[in-house]
């Protein structure tokens, strides 16, 4: 609904993003491995024993990595294909070890592109249970080496790579999740008010984007319903601003309080509100300001309040709003406290 981008819609989940745009560039890092690795079997040549089976698993493994980032049947559940990915890239790492110099060699540290893939995506827990996993692999090749594998000698090299496969792993997932954190956070700010609380225009107008899509596939109504103080500027300039702080915060809160848990309230700016009432024609809106009006509360405070409904009033949102706001001004101008929908001439 909102043209002004760049900011994302309310419901973007930093988190989500961040993995589906990971995915779509996973194959940079897969790629990064075929590559390391052909480099490495074009200047070393390949093993005079077990070569072909290191040519077969490479190009099996480019060959995997270019179906997998082609697959899109697990949809939401993205992490499991990561993850996937990830497990891919340890085997691929292991045999390739196998075929060649062993975890002793250069490309034993190839395992960290798998550790940080999987930090970047899947986070802490994974992560560690993949460098066991991994560290189970190295094991693995050490006895394949024939190697004795329990002795503090023989230990070392393998320990030594994992704590630093560790270190990278957590805190690489530690610093994502710091990310996630600050980034929910600046979202937060962005499509809050900060005097009330409440959802922003923008926000409002995001959220209200597919209730309007959804009322106009089914042809179920909602309302618009515009709520502006009466006299704000008279408060501000007799009692002080924070005086009117205060009545913009009490209306804030009684529009909050009179509103079912589905409706979506904002403040539109200055001393306007806007609600959006989902299955709500104009009558229902109408009754329902109505009742606020009754209240005790408006007999000190007075507000004007404009209702248009979809689609009895139209069939935009934007042209919703703008009957509900002219119907409160047509409210304002009849002595204000009142509620008047578009129908009124
Ligand atoms: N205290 C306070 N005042 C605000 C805030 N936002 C806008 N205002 C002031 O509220 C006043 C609104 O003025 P008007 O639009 O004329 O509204 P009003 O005084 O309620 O008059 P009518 O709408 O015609 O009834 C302006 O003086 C704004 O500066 C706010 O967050 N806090």
């Amino acid at each position: 609904m909102s043209e002004q981008d760049p900011l994302p819609p309310l419901e973007w989940d930093p988190e989500g993003v961040q993995i589906r745009g990971f995915s779509a560039g996973l194959y940079q890092i897969e790629w990064l491995l075929v590559t390391i690795v052909i480099l490495y079997l074009v200047v070393m040549g390949l093993p005079a024993e077990g070569g072909l089976g290191v040519l077969t698993a490479t190009f099996g493994y480019f060959g995997f990595s270019l179906l997998a980032s082609r697959l899109r049947f697990f949809g939401e559940r993205q992490r499991w294909l990561l993850a996937l990915h990830t497990w891919a890239m340890i085997g691929f790492i292991t045999w390739f070890l196998y075929g060649t110099e062993g975890v002793t060699g250069p490309l034993a540290s190839l395992y960290l592109l798998a550790v940080v893939t999987s930090a970047l995506t899947l986070g802490v827990l994974v992560t560690m249970l993949e460098v066991a996993a991994i560290a189970a692999c190295q094991l693995l090749l050490l006895h394949l080496q024939g190697t004795e594998i329990l002795t503090t000698a023989n230990l070392a090299p393998v320990g030594t790579s994992i704590i630093a496969l560790l270190i990278v792993g957590y805190l690489t997932a530690a610093l994502v999740h710091t990310i996630h954190l600050s980034n929910r956070t600046l979202l937060k700010m962005a499509s809050r008010d900060v005097l009330t609380g409440l959802f922003n225009r923008r926000a409002f107008d995001d959220l209200a984007g597919p209730i309007h899509e959804m009322a106009r596939r089914s042809q179920h109504p909602y309302c618009v319903v515009v709520v502006d103080m009466d006299g704000l500027k008279v408060i501000n300039d007799s009692q002080g601003h924070c005086a009117g702080d205060r009545a913009i915060l009490d209306l804030a809160k009684r529009l909050q309080a009179c509103k079912r848990s589905s409706d979506i309230l904002a403040r539109y700016g200055g001393d306007e509100f806007v609600m959006l009432l989902p299955e709500t024609d104009a009558a229902g809106g109408k009754k329902m300001m109505q009742r606020l009006l009754d209240t005790r509360w408006h007999q000190q405070q007075s507000i004007s309040i404009g209702v248009a409904a979809f689609p009895e009033h139209g069939e935009s949102f934007e042209g919703l709003v703008d009957h509900a706001d002219s119907a409160m001004y047509r409210s304002k101008n009849a002595g204000g406290n009142r509620v008047t929908d578009q129908n009124v001439a």
